[in-house]
């Protein structure tokens, strides 16, 4: 399967869109929302609310990040996998990545940043909570017109309140070749709602549903929303989580961050009974996302394409 050129990711823009209600624009831009996530599970969205300083202003922290010395960089532990550094696999040796937990939370961004830099780096721990905290606005605005948009918007509270922020940096090295190499394998994310933003170095890909690969082309406005596992599962379907991978070729260096919206430990994920009927029978078992991991960072579970159906489909 080759990567479609003449394929891409819907474009939504959020302009001077407000997360107050009526704003002129909120029923069109809701619309396009809930028909990019149906389709695709994925779209292009344009931002400003992250200001361009600061979008600039992440790369130079995660080039000073990533040029720590190895050392230093696995010092950054997490008990949770994947929150803390990861790098140096074989499967993907192009590939590292760091996790701060909370990460719209100064405090919790300077403990780790006081691990990395004894002696302090405030405007590395600014960075990161500004941008965090001022993305995590983008989060809130596209869950509020998904479970508008399902008719269960009753429900929003106890859903925004259900999770926590982790931010993830990424790095994935040039292959110093024109071969395309592996950067990151292929997978869906299991989480709610992942949010990318990556400098000009190209290289993620999103699969359609009928099985076409999206390159996606990156531009310093744009950042990439997409649906992880656990709101499908909860959308009982109804939203699609797209499979992607990142492939990279030449000498340049990747830089990505992403912010993902994780179910907290002990929630039960179960999909609303207003979006179970005839039509729409249940798809996933009520499942606890933290189990969930357990199995999935399994051998078997990393080997699994489709671990939420293995662990928990009806
Ligand atoms: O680097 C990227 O843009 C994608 C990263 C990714 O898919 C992930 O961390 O789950
Ligand atoms: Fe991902």
């Amino acid at each position: 399967m080759g990567s479609e050129a003449t394929l891409k990711l819907p474009v939504i823009d959020f302009t001077n869109l407000k997360l107050e209600a009526n704003n002129p624009n909120w029923e069109a831009i809701k619309s396009q929302v809930h028909k990019a996530l149906v389709d695709y599970g994925c779209f292009e969205a344009i931002f400003e609310k992250v200001p361009l300083e600061l979008r600039k202003a992440i790369f130079a922290a995660l080039q000073e990040l990533f040029d720590l010395p190895l050392q230093t960089k696995i010092l950054n532990v997490s008990k949770k996998p994947y929150h803390g550094y990861v790098g140096q696999y074989p499967m993907v040796p192009l590939f590292e990545s760091m996790g701060i937990d909370d990460a719209n939370v100064y405090e919790n961004v300077e403990s780790m940043t006081n691990i990395m830099w004894p002696h302090g780096n405030p405007s590395f721990s600014k960075t990161i909570q500004s941008f965090s905290e001022q993305l995590s606005e983008l989060d809130q605005i596209i869950r509020k017109m998904i479970l508008e948009s399902l008719g269960v918007e009753k429900y929003l509270e106890e859903h925004m309140n259900s999770t926590n922020y982790l931010l993830r940096v990424m790095k994935y090295k040039g292959p110093q070749t024109s071969d395309t190499k592996v950067g990151l394998t292929t997978h869906s994310d299991k989480n709610i709602v992942t949010i990318l933003y990556q400098n000009e170095v190209e290289g993620l890909e999103v699969m359609t549903k009928d099985g076409k690969w999206i390159s996606y082309r990156p531009s310093p406005d744009s950042f990439v929303v997409m649906i992880g596992d656990s709101l499908h599962a909860w959308s009982n379907g109804r939203l699609h989580s797209p499979f992607h991978r990142v492939m990279m070729s030449g000498n340049e260096a990747r830089y990505s961050a992403g912010l993902f919206s994780i179910p907290k430990g002990g929630n039960i994920i179960k999909a609303p009974e207003e979006l179970v009927d005839e039509e729409h029978p249940l798809l996933f078992k009520p499942f606890d996302h933290v189990e969930f991991l357990k199995y999935y960072y399994t051998e078997k579970g990393q080997r699994d394409q489709f671990a939420l159906r293995t662990y928990c489909g009806v």
